[in-house]
């Protein structure tokens, strides 16, 4: 059983990457931005300047005034540390995750089966010891800063649709709840994942949006209506003018979608 078993609305689909050293930036964008999107990202970049401390610095910043002055909700995370080692040392880094209580964890899916169970069990045990729910527990197939010819440089067969479904075939098969992949691959992963099958989709641009590194995109409404049950959004709204105001239009156009 996951943390997020309940159908939810479009707008909490979305999940802020707040990819920057600065805590007390991100603690400001993560008040900004609670209530208008599903919660948040955190990532190499944050943790490695910031350490769990501050990872629990910024879930915790809720609005700054609740409607009935209630204490606020905490931040749903997302922590995106893509682990990619031994069995061994992804479990222990698992485990030492786990008091931060993320919704979302990651490993890479090229790490394999054995790797991929090892952080599995870890978090199933680490959980029942905490008396907490397991975080939902996803793979990163071919990150959507890559395409075809990326791939084949790095020695994988392609093309990169091909390399994702094989990653998400051994994911399902190692027990994990989902993949991070591109808005290119829903419909395929969807027909053969089946429906439960969690899909965490970046590589999300608004139309007109810079792509930066970002090589197999979608815009947001596209991208939910294809099926992804997050979207992971980081440069187009913590790089606009007002953060606030840029989710809050992407939430708006992912309602209406
Ligand atoms: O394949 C992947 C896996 C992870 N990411 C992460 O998502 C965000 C995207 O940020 P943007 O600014 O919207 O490009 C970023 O934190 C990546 O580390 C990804 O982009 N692709």
């Amino acid at each position: 059983m996951t943390q997020m078993a309940t159908p939810i609305k479009p707008r909490d689909r979305i999940l802020v990457a707040l990819d920057t050293p600065d805590v007390d930036k991100a603690t400001a964008l993560s008040r900004q931005l609670a209530g208008k999107v599903g919660g948040i990202k955190l990532g190499l970049e944050f943790f490695n300047a910031n350490g769990p401390q501050g990872v629990r610095q910024v879930v915790r910043a809720g609005p700054e005034e609740t409607p009935r002055g209630e204490p606020a909700k905490q931040q749903r995370l997302f922590l995106d540390l893509k682990y990619h080692d031994i069995p061994n040392t992804v479990a222990g880094a698992v485990r030492s995750a786990m008091p931060l209580a993320p919704s979302i964890l990651n490993v890479h899916a090229v790490g394999g089966p054995a790797m991929m169970k090892a952080a599995l069990d870890a978090a199933n045990f680490e959980a029942e010891q905490l008396g907490i729910v397991r975080p939902m527990l996803i793979a990163v197939t071919v990150l959507t800063s890559m395409d075809d010819g990326d791939l084949d440089a790095t020695g994988q067969i392609g093309p990169a649709r091909d390399q994702v479904l094989r990653l998400a075939a051994l994911t399902q098969k190692a027990g994990l709840d989902g993949v991070v992949c591109s808005s290119h691959e829903i419909a395929a992963l969807r027909a053969e994942c089946g429906p439960d099958f969690k899909l965490i989709v970046p590589g999300i641009r608004p139309a007109g949006a810079a792509l930066g590194d970002q090589k197999r995109v979608m815009t947001p409404a596209q991208a939910i209506a294809e099926g992804a049950d997050f979207l992971v959004i980081g440069r187009p709204i913590t790089g606009a003018e007002d953060p606030a105001a840029a989710a809050e239009a992407i939430a708006a156009d992912v309602d209406a979608g």
